[in-house]
C-alpha cells in the first residue's frame, strides 16, 4: 500500500528549512509559492501523494566548480562557480548566469527555482536552471574578464548544450561575458549551436533580446493598469537598478507617456524630478555598460537631480513602482511607504526583489501587484525565440519578435487572471497566486506523465 506524506504547510516549510540549512533565499522562494500552491492543491491528491512540490523544490542537480583565473598582475585567483540545474520537465534548462560577490548556492537555487515557473508561464519549452560565481567584473579589466569567463566555460562546457540546458545574462553578465563565454565554448567543442543566449547579433544572437525584460515588465504593468481602465500617460515612475533591465524598463515607461523619477546601484539612487528622458537614460546605458561608471555621476551631468547615497528609491512618491537591480532590496517598510505615498502598481523586473513581508503588505493593500516570475519574464521568453531561431538557423524580424514579446506577456496576464482569482472578491486578482498556480500547474503535469524520476 502507498504511504501518502502529506504534511501540511508549516511542516513542509520546516522540512524545506532543515534540508536547506543557512539557504534563507532558498527558502524564502519556495516558501512563497508553496502558500499558494498548498492551497490550490488542498483537494488534488494525485499532486500529493506523487510529492510533485517536494520535488520541485529538490533541484536535479548542483554543480558546483573551482574557477582559476590570472589577473594582470600575474596573481593566480580562485573563484566557485555553480550550475544549478531545478528542473527540466517541459524542456532544457533555462536561465541566466550571475557574476556577483553576493553569488552563493543558497542565491543560485532560489533564481533556478523561480526560474522553472517563470519558463513555464512563457508558454515555450524550457525547464528552469541558473548558474554563476561569487567573481566581481566591477574594476576588472576587459582582458580579465575574458580570461575569468574562460576559465569559468572550461568547466561549464561539458554541463550545457542546445538541447540540455542554455545559460544566458544576469546580474553582472552582458553582452561582452556572453562572447566570452561562446568564443571558448565554440573553440572548446569546434560546435556552433544555439548553447548560450542574448549572444551578439552578428553570431546568433536576436533582436530585441536586451531590450526584453525591462519592454515586458512595463507590457505587463499595462496588462495590469488595463484591468483598472488606466495606462501610463502622465503617470509618474520610481525604478531601482540602472542595468540592463531599469534602463529598458525606464525607455518604455518614456515611450508609453510616463514620466521616470529614480534610478539607482548598489551605492544609491538618483532622483530627477524633471524626468529621465530617452537622452538621459542613453546616457546612463553606456555610462554603465562602456564607461563602467557610477550611477551618482548622473547628478554632475543633469543639473537638478540629487544623489542619495546608500538608500533605496522607495520613498519618493510615485504612481507605479518597478524594482529591477535584486533580491529583498525592497523591504515591508518600503511596501508600507510605497502605498502610503499611492502607489497603484508595482511590477517587478528584478527576481524575488519584495521580501515576503512586502509581498503581503501589497497584497494586502490590493494594488496591481506583479511578481517577478511573470513581469520579468519577457527576457526569457525572447532567449526561448532565440534558440527556436538558432535551431532554423534564421533571424526573424524585429515587427515580429515585438508582436510575439506583447503577445506572450498578453498571455502571462491571462493566466495570472485565470489563477489568481479570490473567492468573494470580483475583480481583484491576486498575480502572485495566479503566477505560482499557472506555473506550477504546467510542470506538475508533465511531471506526472513522467511517473516516479
Ligand atoms: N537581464 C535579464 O534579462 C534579466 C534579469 N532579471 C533580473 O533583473 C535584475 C537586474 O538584472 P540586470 O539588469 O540584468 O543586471 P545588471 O548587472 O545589468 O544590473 C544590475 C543593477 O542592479 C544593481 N544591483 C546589483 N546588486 C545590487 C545590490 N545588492 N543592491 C543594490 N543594487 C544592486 C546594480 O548596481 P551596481 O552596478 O552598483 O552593482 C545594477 O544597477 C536581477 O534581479 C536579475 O536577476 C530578470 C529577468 C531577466
Ligand atoms: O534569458 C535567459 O535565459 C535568462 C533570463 C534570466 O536569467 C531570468 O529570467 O531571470
Amino acid at each position: 500500500m502507498a504511504v501518502t506524506d502529506h504534511v501540511d504547510l508549516p511542516t513542509f516549510i520546516e522540512g524545506v528549512k532543515k534540508r536547506n540549512p543557512g539557504q534563507p533565499e532558498f527558502v524564502q522562494a519556495v516558501q512563497e509559492v508553496a502558500e499558494d500552491i498548498y492551497d490550490f492543491i488542498e483537494d488534488k491528491e494525485h499532486y500529493h501523494s506523487e510529492q510533485i512540490l517536494r520535488r520541485i523544490a529538490e533541484p536535479d542537480r548542483i554543480i558546483s566548480f573551482r574557477v582559476c583565473w590570472e589577473d594582470d598582475n600575474g596573481n593566480v585567483r580562485v573563484q566557485r562557480g555553480y550550475r544549478v540545474q531545478n528542473n527540466n520537465a517541459i524542456g532544457p534548462y533555462k536561465g541566466g548566469i550571475r557574476f556577483h560577490p553576493s553569488v552563493t548556492e543558497s542565491v543560485l537555487k532560489f533564481l533556478a527555482f523561480e526560474q522553472t515557473f517563470k519558463n513555464a508561464l512563457t508558454g515555450l519549452p524550457m525547464g528552469g536552471g541558473k548558474g554563476g560565481a561569487n567573481f566581481n567584473p566591477k574594476g576588472k579589466s576587459d582582458r580579465e574578464v575574458m580570461r575569468f569567463c574562460q576559465s569559468f566555460m572550461t568547466e561549464l562546457y561539458r554541463h550545457v548544450g542546445a538541447d540540455v540546458d542554455v545559460p544566458a545574462g544576469d546580474i553582472g553578465v552582458g553582452g561582452r561575458e556572453i562572447g566570452y563565454m561562446f568564443g571558448q565554448y565554440k573553440r572548446i567543442t569546434n560546435q556552433f549551436t544555439g548553447v548560450l543566449t542574448g549572444k551578439g547579433l552578428e553570431y546568433g544572437g536576436s533582436l530585441i533580446r536586451p531590450e526584453a525584460t525591462g519592454y515586458g515588465a512595463v507590457y505587463f504593468l499595462l496588462n495590469m493598469l488595463k484591468t483598472r481602465g488606466e495606462d501610463l500617460v502622465g503617470k509618474t515612475a520610481v525604478i531601482s537598478g540602472s542595468g540592463n533591465v531599469a534602463t529598458h524598463a525606464a525607455e518604455k515607461i518614456v515611450q508609453s507617456g510616463g514620466k521616470v523619477l529614480t534610478l539607482s546601484d548598489s551605492q544609491g539612487f538618483i532622483h530627477d524630478p524633471d524626468g529621465i528622458t530617452q537622452e538621459k537614460i542613453d546616457w546612463v546605458k553606456a555610462h554603465k555598460t562602456k564607461r563602467r561608471g557610477r550611477i551618482q555621476d548622473y547628478v554632475s551631468e543633469y543639473k537638478g537631480a540629487t544623489f542619495t547615497a546608500g538608500k533605496t528609491p522607495w520613498g519618493v512618491p510615485c504612481d507605479v513602482a518597478l524594482p529591477c537591480a535584486t533580491q529583498n532590496e525592497l523591504l515591508g517598510d518600503d511596501a508600507r511607504l510605497l502605498v502610503k505615498n499611492g502607489c497603484k502598481a508595482v511590477s517587478e523586473g528584478a527576481n524575488m526583489p519584495t521580501d515576503l513581508e512586502g509581498v503581503h503588505v501589497f497584497k494586502d493593500a490590493r494594488i496591481l501587484y506583479a511578481p517577478g516570475k511573470a513581469a520579468n519574464a519577457g527576457g526569457v521568453a525572447v532567449s526561448g525565440l532565440e534558440m527556436s531561431q538558432n535551431s532554423e538557423r534564421r533571424s526573424w524580424k524585429e515587427a515580429e519578435l515585438q508582436q510575439l514579446l506583447l503577445d506572450i506577456m498578453e498571455g502571462i496576464h491571462t493566466s495570472c487572471l485565470t489563477y489568481g482569482g479570490v473567492a468573494g472578491e470580483p475583480g481583484y486578482t491576486d498575480y502572485v497566486r495566479g503566477a505560482n498556480i499557472a506555473g506550477f500547474k504546467k510542470v506538475a503535469d508533465a511531471m506526472l506523465a513522467y511517473g516516479v524520476v
